[in-house]
Parts: structure tokens; C-alpha cells; sequence
């Protein structure tokens, strides 16, 4: 008796601390909360709730899962871990398919390269839509947008189309050769800088330096050289960021009116930052049009994607019609899918290589030989010349995936899983970051060894199904040449012309390398690192 006592109060407690995690956007709605679900939760009767066994309705062939707690259904067991460790935790205890339930939400996690390609190619066809929560429903245009638009819609074919073959096409991602070059200088610039204001010579803090470079290069890439209010959009994205990385009430419980009451705090939040995000990315339109009557001569310009899509919407010739808010929604995704993920990674590449000196010094090695004589980082030099650094970026991807859990898909059907019968409407996350840390596949999977990318057998196509960093099947990422581009002249840039280590002569094994909580996996801390001058800048 007294250990059900004790699993009660710790189950309440868990709720509690949940509900903290859950909504932090609204103080005094989330205190009438705490004191309602307490009270719910007491007069259920919970133990019988606490040791009853999972069971399929209709005999169905449920996914083993730790047993949900009423009303909030698995999300204790999420608590006190980032949800990908937390995730791997319990699918070690239930299984490579693991059913959740998140709030009302039931989810299936697949866990092993087994189940990944279940879902990402056997049943891809079936798996590929995203679950449209509400917050997610706001900040993608209402599913307007690529990322979360219906994958049986015409207009996601056609923007995935339009992505192959003109946005994110060789050939565009090659035409933004000057673009990466320009930027890669300004951040070796920027560096030298800093280190040289510094005395005696201390940290400069390289995440910050990472992720102004990837802002510049996407947001030129995207809008050209011009963008209003660059400062206000870049905190606007960090905060949609924020909101998508889920667990908020109303997305939680989608179906209750309660949830949505306490939960107004954040989808408030959710519509404000989506109308000062958009409000931006019309004014950014305006100042194309406007500049493009004032002059009839392109002469040699670039086209960047917003001059694609406003041709093609100019134009015609899609399957689909380009309305302004179709624009406003793909330029979103570009920004928002394509600068974080290339700045995460750059980031957790340059915290690897300070850990692991040997591999940073091959790799050094081998740039500054390839570069010898140079003063700067051309791309037509290094683009297919660096194959360790390449290792290193796979590596790198293999146990830092900026989206760990990929982005979720939703079953439109009910579908088998390795035996297991998925309801339609299951939502499915397949857990990349653990299926590239396991055992199984990776010998000694926790430590960085770029070499065993080595025979060249492993590489990004989303066909091998132990390495899925921008996931796999029809949904798969469609800017991973280009997120590579920028990843690769960066790191070329940094390696070449500076010495790295951490300030204060600490030990490289002591670099914190503990991620943040949020939709991708970043670094929790800055990496401030101290930058020794090695190749002379090119002024
Ligand atoms: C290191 C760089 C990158 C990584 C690791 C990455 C990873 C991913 C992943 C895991 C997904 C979900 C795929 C799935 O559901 O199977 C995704 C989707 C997507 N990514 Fe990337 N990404 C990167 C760079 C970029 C860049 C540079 C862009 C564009 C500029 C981009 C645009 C997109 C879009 C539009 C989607 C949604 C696709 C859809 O739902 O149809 N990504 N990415």
C-alpha cells in the first residue's frame, strides 16, 4: 500500500513538473491547470489506471509502450531528458516500435534501421504527411508551406518539384558560389578581428560568429542583398523555432476545448510571431518589385529563389497557383528549415575537432595542402577535394542530426509496422539520432571516428537507413546539396587559416557538449573557442 502511495505522489508530481515544461507561456492559465489535472487526476482512479495493461482495441496488434497515465498519457516518462534521449531510453525497454501516447497523441517511435526503412520506404507512401498540430498549423500558413503541406496535395508535388528542378537545383545552389565565398571570407575576417582585440588573447565566441554567417547566406541566397528588418526576422524565426519544437497544450490535447482555453497564451504567441514574421517577408517582396520597376536591366544579376517564384507566379507554367502567400510560406521554409540546421551543424563539426585533436589536425592537414600558397578560400579549390573533411561532416551529422527525431510524420491509413498494426492518424517519429548512435550498426557508436565513412559505401540519400540526418522517402529533405555547400567552405575557411583550441588551456575532453532542448539539437552553451592566426587573411 504504501508503494502505491509513493507511485501516486511521484506520478502527480511527474504530471506537475510536465505541465511545467509544457506551457510556459501563459503564468496564471498554467496555474488553474496545475490545480485541475491534480484534481482529475485524483478522483480517477489511478491505480487502476497506473498498472493496467496496454491493450489493442479491436484486436489490434498495438506497438509495446510504457503504460500511459491518464490524461496525460506518456509524457512523465519524457520528463528530465531531451525527448530523443528519453525516446531512446524506453525503446531499449519496449522495442524498436514503441507506441506513446503524448496527451491525447498516440505516437509511434522507430528506433532501429529495421523500422526506419518500414516507414520511410516500405510504407513511405502512407507515412508522409506531417501531423498538422495547431501551433504548426499557424506558423506553416495554414499547411501552405512545404514542410507541412499534405503530401497527396498537388501544390506540395508541384513545390517539390519546383525545389529539384529550379530552388535548391544544382545548378541554382552552384549559381550561389560567390554568395558562400563572400560570406565565408566575412566570417574569417570577423574572426581575425575578434582574436586580434583580444589581450591576451582569449575566446571568441564561434557560435555566434556560425550562425550570423548561415543568416547572411540563406537570407542572400533567398531575398538578395536587400532585406528590411533582418534583425527583428532572425529573432522571429528563432521563435518559431521555439513554438514548433511542440508540447504545447493545444497540440497536446487537440480535441479539448480546456486545453485551448488554458493554452491561449501560447497559440496568442504562435499568431503574433507568424504576423510579425510575414509582415517582414512582404516588405522583403515589396522591395524586389519595387526595385525591379525601377530598373529594367537585370544585367548579369543572380536570381535568387524569391526571383524564381516571383517569376513563376509572374509567369505561370506550375500545376499549382503561386498565390503571394504560397511565396511568403516557401521563402519560410527556406529560411527556417535551411539556417539552423547548416549553422548547428558547422557548430557541432568545429566542438568535435576541439575534442578530438588528432582528427582536427588531419583535417587541417589536408585543406592546408590542397590550399598551400593561397590566401583564400575559392570553392572551385576545396567543392570535391576535401574527402576527410567530408568524413568529418558525416560523422558529425551521424551523432549530432540537427533534427534528431527527423520532422514527424502522420499515417493517413492504418498500416503494419514489423508486425505492428499503426492506426491512421498515429503520429511517427523516427528517431535518427539514436539509430545513429546504436551499437548495432556503428561499432563503438559514442566516439567520433570520421574514418569509418571511409569506403564511401554510406552517404546522404536517405537509402541507408543507419544514417538518416535529413530523413528518407518522398518527404526527405530537399536542400541538403545546398546545406552541405555552405557547411563545406565554412569549415574549409576556419581549418585553413586558424589554429583552434579552448581558452585557458582546458582540456579538450572537458568541452561541454550537452545539446539544448528545442525542434533541432543544438549546442546548450556557445562554443567559445581561441583562434590562432595561421594562413595571413586576404584583405
Ligand atoms: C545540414 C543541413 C540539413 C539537414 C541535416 C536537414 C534535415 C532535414 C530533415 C531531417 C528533414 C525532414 C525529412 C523527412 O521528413 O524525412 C528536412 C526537411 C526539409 N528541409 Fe532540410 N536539412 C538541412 C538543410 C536544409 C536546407 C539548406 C534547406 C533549404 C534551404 C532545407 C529545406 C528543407 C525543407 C523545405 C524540408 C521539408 C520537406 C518536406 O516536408 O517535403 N533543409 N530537412
Amino acid at each position: 500500500m504504501i508503494s502505491i502511495r509513493a507511485h501516486l505522489r511521484r506520478s502527480k508530481n511527474q504530471v506537475f513538473a510536465f505541465l511545467v515544461m509544457a506551457e510556459t507561456t501563459a503564468p496564471s492559465a498554467f496555474y488553474t491547470l496545475l490545480c485541475l489535472v491534480g484534481s482529475i487526476i485524483l478522483l480517477l482512479k489511478l491505480t487502476k489506471a497506473v498498472f493496467s495493461k496496454r491493450r489493442g482495441a479491436a484486436g489490434l496488434n498495438l506497438p509495446p509502450g510504457p503504460c500511459p497515465l491518464p490524461v496525460i498519457g506518456n509524457m512523465h516518462s519524457l520528463l528530465g531528458a531531451l525527448p530523443h534521449h528519453a525516446m531512446r531510453r524506453l525503446a531499449r525497454r519496449h522495442g524498436a516500435v514503441m507506441l506513446l501516447r503524448l496527451g491525447h497523441v498516440p505516437t509511434v517511435v522507430v528506433s532501429s534501421p529495421e523500422a526506419a526503412r518500414e516507414v520511410l520506404k516500405t510504407h513511405d507512401a502512407v507515412v508522409s504527411d506531417r501531423p498538422l498540430y495547431v501551433t504548426a498549423n499557424i506558423l506553416s500558413y495554414g499547411g501552405q508551406n512545404i514542410a507541412f503541406a499534405p503530401s497527396g496535395s498537388r501544390q506540395w508535388k508541384e513545390l517539390r518539384r519546383l525545389c529539384a528542378t529550379e530552388l535548391l537545383s544544382p545548378k541554382r545552389v552552384l549559381s550561389f558560389r560567390p554568395i558562400r565565398e563572400e560570406a565565408a571570407a566575412g566570417l574569417v575576417r570577423s574572426v581575425a578581428a575578434a582574436a586580434a582585440s583580444l589581450s591576451p588573447p582569449s575566446a571568441v565566441n564561434l557560435s555566434e560568429m556560425i550562425k550570423v554567417l548561415m543568416n547572411d547566406v540563406l537570407m542572400r541566397c533567398a531575398v538578395g542583398d536587400t532585406c528590411p528588418m533582418r534583425e527583428e526576422f532572425m529573432a522571429g524565426l528563432d521563435e518559431v523555432l521555439r513554438l514548433l519544437a511542440g508540447f504545447n497544450l493545444v497540440d497536446l490535447f487537440p480535441g479539448s476545448r480546456l486545453a485551448r482555453t488554458l493554452g491561449a497564451g501560447s497559440l496568442r504567441a504562435a499568431r503574433e510571431v507568424h504576423e510579425r514574421v510575414n509582415r517582414i517577408v512582404l516588405a522583403i517582396i515589396q522591395v524586389l518589385r519595387e526595385s525591379k520597376q525601377g530598373s529594367n536591366d537585370d544585367g548579369d544579376r543572380r536570381d535568387d529563389i524569391l526571383d524564381v517564384l516571383l517569376r513563376l507566379q509572374r509567369d505561370g507554367g506550375l500545376d499549382t497557383v503561386l498565390t503571394t502567400q504560397v511565396v511568403c510560406a516557401v521563402l519560410f521554409d527556406v529560411f527556417a528549415a535551411g539556417s539552423e540546421t547548416t549553422a548547428t551543424t558547422t557548430i557541432w563539426v568545429m566542438s568535435e575537432l576541439v575534442r578530438n585533436p588528432a582528427v582536427m589536425q588531419r583535417a587541417q592537414s589536408e585543406v592546408r595542402q590542397l590550399l598551400q600558397g593561397k590566401t583564400g578560400v575559392a570553392e572551385a579549390d576545396v567543392h570535391g577535394r576535401l574527402p576527410y573533411l567530408q568524413m568529418v561532416i558525416k560523422e558529425t551529422l551521424r551523432l549530432h542530426p540537427p533534427l534528431p527525431l527527423i520532422l514527424p510524420r502522420s499515417c493517413s491509413e492504418s498500416v503494419n509496422i514489423l508486425g505492428y498494426d499503426i492506426p491512421k492518424g498515429t503520429t511517427v517519429f523516427v528517431n535518427a539520432w539514436a539509430i545513429g548512435r546504436d551499437d548495432k550498426s556503428w561499432p563503438d557508436a559514442e566516439e567520433f571516428r570520421p574514418e569509418r565513412f571511409e569506403d564511401g559505401t554510406v552517404d546522404f540519400s536517405g537509402t541507408d537507413f543507419r544514417f538518416l540526418p535529413g530523413g528518407g522517402g518522398r518527404r526527405m529533405c530537399p536542400g541538403l546539396t545546398f546545406g552541405f555547400a555552405n557547411i563545406e567552405i565554412a569549415l574549409a575557411s576556419l581549418l585553413y587559416h586558424f589554429n583552434w583550441k579552448l581558452p585557458n588551456g582546458a582540456n579538450p575532453c572537458e568541452l561541454d557538449m550537452t545539446e539544448a532542448y528545442g525542434i533541432t539539437a543544438r549546442r546548450k552553451t556557445e562554443l567559445l573557442l581561441q583562434a590562432t592566426p595561421f594562413v595571413p587573411i586576404d584583405q
